[in-house]
């Protein structure tokens, strides 16, 4: 087996039969005028029923790709190759009427910046209310019903169900977002930066409120953000990505406390100053940005931006191996790590 391959608990060796969600060998790229910019290339994953995996890494390496391929909600533009196998079923072979029915009912995405997936001339309660009406055989009365609790599991009062997305703060829009991901009871939520255009204090409540509602109704959630602190709150698992493929994924405690690859450590806050401090942006102490995928450098991806890059991770890219029980890491110089620490 290849190790780009199989990650998570199914590189265990671990059952397969419960993931609700499970990546197998995923690329996409997008064709362009200058060329292909493959934008994830070979990430394979494995979420459990009930489980919750973060994803991290910084703008550009990959991650909403990934989101959106899971419900094909990409742009024509992007090539797809490896599988997407929702509850066992390929979302790439799906007919437009499967994947119709699988939306909502059985996964959801809530991205970020609720305005974007509201309409702003409908009342949010009639926006709600629809994929409940659409999914399943339920009259006008028994969805009002069904709209007022949830928007009660969300922290707003069954009255706000008239108001239009513009009568709303910016955090109660996310609240009726979040009401409408799970409003069809689905298996998986895909939370795609869900907070990141809301104010601090509020991101936390929001963060909090997703991690009680999908504990509490039973349902797996893969979590997107470049903060792997707020992932390792509110995640079990975590996973790592750089330049469209995955650099680290293990127990979210393990991963944001002592990462075994040196981008992980960066993303953890935990990176040796290094550089010129006043050219430092991005994650602390880690310079420069990560690789346009058009133009990936030769051999690990990371290479250019590490500190203890050897000449060999410049020859060939790193496989991801076991670091660990239940963890793996894609950087040969792992063990140098302890050293240069
Ligand atoms: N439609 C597109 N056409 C061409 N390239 C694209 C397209 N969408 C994304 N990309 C490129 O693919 C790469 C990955 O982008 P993606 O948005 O998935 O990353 P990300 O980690 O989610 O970043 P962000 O948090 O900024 O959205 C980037 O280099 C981006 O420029």
């Amino acid at each position: 087996m290849n190790a780009s391959t199989v990650i998570g608990p199914a590189a265990a060796g671990e059952p397969t039969g419960t993931d609700v969600l499970r990546l197998e060998d995923l690329h996409v790229s997008y064709r362009t005028a200058g060329g292909a910019v493959p934008a994830v290339r070979g990430v394979s994953l494995a979420l459990p029923a009930g489980g919750r995996l973060g994803l991290a890494g910084e703008s550009g390496c990959g991650k909403s790709t990934l989101a959106s391929a899971v419900l094909r909600l990409l742009p024509r533009s992007a090539e797809v190759g490896g599988r997407i196998l929702l509850e066992g079923e390929d979302v790439r072979e799906m007919g437009w009427g499967r994947l119709r029915a699988v939306r909502w009912a059985r996964a959801s995405i809530v991205f970020q910046g609720a305005m974007h997936s509201l309409n702003p001339v409908r009342r949010v309660g009639d926006q709600i209310a629809e994929p409940i009406l659409l999914h399943e055989k339920v009259g006008r009365a028994e969805a009002d019903r069904r709209v007022a609790r949830l928007l009660d599991q969300v922290g707003l009062v069954a009255a706000r169900a008239g108001a239009y997305p513009h009568e709303l703060s910016g955090g109660q829009r996310q609240r009726v977002v979040i009401a409408m991901a799970l409003a069809c009871s689905p298996r998986l939520i895909v939370a795609d930066e869900p907070t990141t255009a809301l104010d601090v204090m509020i991101q936390a409540q929001i963060l909090r409120l997703i991690g009680e509602l999908v504990a509490e109704h039973g349902i797996s959630l893969l979590m997107i953000s470049h903060d792997l602190a707020v992932l390792a709150e509110n995640c079990d698992r975590l996973a790592v990505m750089y330049a469209g493929r995955i650099a680290e994924e293990g127990p979210a405690d393990q991963v944001f406390a002592a990462a075994r690859h040196p981008y992980g450590r960066a993303l953890a806050g935990a990176f040796p100053r290094i550089g010129d401090p006043a050219s430092r942006h991005g994650p602390r102490g880690l310079p420069g940005d990560p690789p346009d995928p058009a133009h990936l450098p030769a051999g690990c991806a990371f290479a250019p931006r590490c500190p203890i890059a050897a000449d060999a991770c410049r020859e060939a890219e790193p496989p991801l191996i076991a670091a660990g029980e239940q963890r793996l890491a894609a950087c040969i110089r792992m063990d140098a790590w302890q050293e240069a620490k």
